[in-house]
């Protein structure tokens, strides 16, 4: 018997493992998967050339400087930060219009306004003040209790789009938004809660720059590094089939295809979505039977495109695309300097992502290349190497970047995300209050599950 079972090997389940074995407790994770980590994933780059290791990320790679947990444990173990690279002119792609600008903008704009016509311009900025004074009017806590909540939580984003623009570029710029940003989904608009979306610009804002910096060799290197020292109390390739708590004991049983794991506590960190999939007895309430059923994951697959230089910066462009193209809206420069290569991260998101699952892998990749050339000229044709990861298809992730809420869902079960059931905590980025979505949402769910538990234990 463990004092605690932490289910998931994701960066939650690991920072509350850590912690709770500092605080003397012993603990047992057990992890589905072949290997820990979850969403926070490197690989190494396959090129022709001999040399030294060259990591991606295939899941989360950004880190932003109010990410004060996260930057923490990077500091801990070592792993050193460069700015994610962004010198020179964004590429913006609207309709057959192609233009190049010195700024930003996701859902904020930085810098130079791109040339797009200023009615178009005026329009999108004008709804993003109204947008961003409904925001200021949220709490930064989760939201649902909140007297404008059930209003916001009835809505979709669409219907807020639908009402508050009056140009096809200001409704996309906002549905980029909704499909670009890491609380959201990804979603489509018309899926998402319009109260889901204006908290999390509240508490999770990309005014703060949560896209500042890289980590050199990959963010996926942590995941390892945290499990170090857990030994054979870490069971991988396991997934957790029940959760069992016998009336009047003190004691939970989590059982897998091959054993039962004991403890005094559980903490389960993994997406709504992933413990639904998980038996409890007793059941749990409705309110969570409903979250688990409703919170869907995000539907996207990142793709990075490896080159021998980052050739586009010759042409003064920041390796940022962004447009309304028929697969790829984001784009973003992720090169290693150290390594010399260049790199595009690219993202293919809901119903694109739909069309384009549903192509060849030829065809998939050429359409990808195809948009990188729009963006950046016909040298995105010719990479070194291109790899896909198809998070959807992730039988114990399901999906990427994060979970979102679909309308009524936060009224309905908001209390869900982290009221305990019995002896079971609930863990993973999905119930962070604070950057929920991100690292720093995860390590704040994993450090505030491990103090609950400890807390319980005594
Ligand atoms: C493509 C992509 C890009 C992203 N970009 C960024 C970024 O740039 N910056 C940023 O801050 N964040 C980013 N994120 C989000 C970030 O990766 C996540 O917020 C974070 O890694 C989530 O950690 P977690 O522990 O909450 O969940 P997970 O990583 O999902 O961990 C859950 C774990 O539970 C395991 N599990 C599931 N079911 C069972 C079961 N039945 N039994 C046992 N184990 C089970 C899973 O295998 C997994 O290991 C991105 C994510 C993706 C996928
Ligand atoms: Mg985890």
């Amino acid at each position: 018997m463990k004092d605690v079972v932490v289910v998931g090997a994701g960066l939650a389940g690991l920072v509350a493992a850590r912690q709770l074995r500092q605080s003397g407790l012993s603990v047992g994770v057990i992890e589905a998967a072949a290997s820990v980590g979850g969403r926070m994933v490197r690989s190494p780059l396959q090129l022709e050339q001999a040399r030294p290791p060259a990591w991606v990320d295939l899941g989360g790679q950004w880190v932003g400087p109010s990410h004060s947990r996260f930057l923490a444990l990077l500091e801990a173990h070592g792993l050193r930060r460069f700015p994610s690279p962004h010198g020179g002119q964004t590429v913006l792609c609207f309709g057959t219009q192609r233009c190049t600008f010195s700024g930003f903008f996701q859902g904020f704009p930085e810098g130079q306004p791109p040339s797009v016509p200023s009615r178009d311009w005026d329009d999108a900025m004008n709804a993003l003040k109204q947008f961003q004074d409904l925001v200021a009017t949220l709490p930064a806590g989760h939201p649902h209790h909140h007297p404008a909540a059930a209003a916001l939580d009835r809505l979709s984003f669409q219907d807020w789009i639908d009402t508050h623009t009056h140009t096809p570029f200001a409704a996309w710029y906002f549905a980029y938004f909704c499909r670009a940003v890491g609380f959201l989904g990804p979603a489509e608009p018309d899926q998402v809660s319009l109260l889901h979306v204006a908290w999390g610009q509240r508490t999770a804002s990309q005014g703060d720059h949560p896209e500042e910096d890289l980590i050199h060799g990959g963010a996926g290197q942590l995941p390892a590094l945290l499990a170090e020292g857990l030994g054979d109390a870490l069971v991988l390739g396991e997934p957790v089939r029940a959760i069992d708590q016998p009336e009047g004991e003190a004691a939970v049983t989590v059982i897998t295809d091959r054993a039962s794991h004991h403890g005094r506590a559980v903490i389960v960190a993994m997406p709504p979505a992933l413990a639904g999939a998980i038996r409890f007895t007793p059941e749990l309430p409705a309110d969570r039977l409903a979250l688990q059923e409703g919170m869907a994951m995000g539907n996207c697959t990142k793709v990075l495109i490896a080159y021998g230089w980052p050739w586009w910066r010759e042409a003064g462009l920041s390796g940022i695309g962004i447009g309304d193209r028929p697969w790829v809206e984001l784009c973003a420069d992720s090169s290693d300097p150290e390594t010399g290569l260049g790199v595009l991260a690219a993202f293919v998101v809901g119903r694109r992502r739909e069309r384009w699952a549903a192509l060849g892998a030829e065809q998939r990749r050429a359409a990808v290349l195809e948009d990188l050339a729009a963006y950046f000229g016909p040298m995105a044709l010719e990479p070194l190497d291109y790899v896909e990861k198809n998070w959807p298809e992730e039988p114990f992730v399901g999906g990427a970047f994060a979970a979102w809420m679909p309308p009524g869902l936060w009224t309905r079960s908001g209390d869900a995300l982290l009221r305990p059931h019995g002896r079971v905590f609930w863990a993973g980025t999905e119930v962070a209050e604070r950057w929920p979505g991100f690292f720093e949402g995860a390590v704040d769910s994993g450090e505030r599950a491990a103090a609950a538990v400890a807390a319980l234990l005594g």
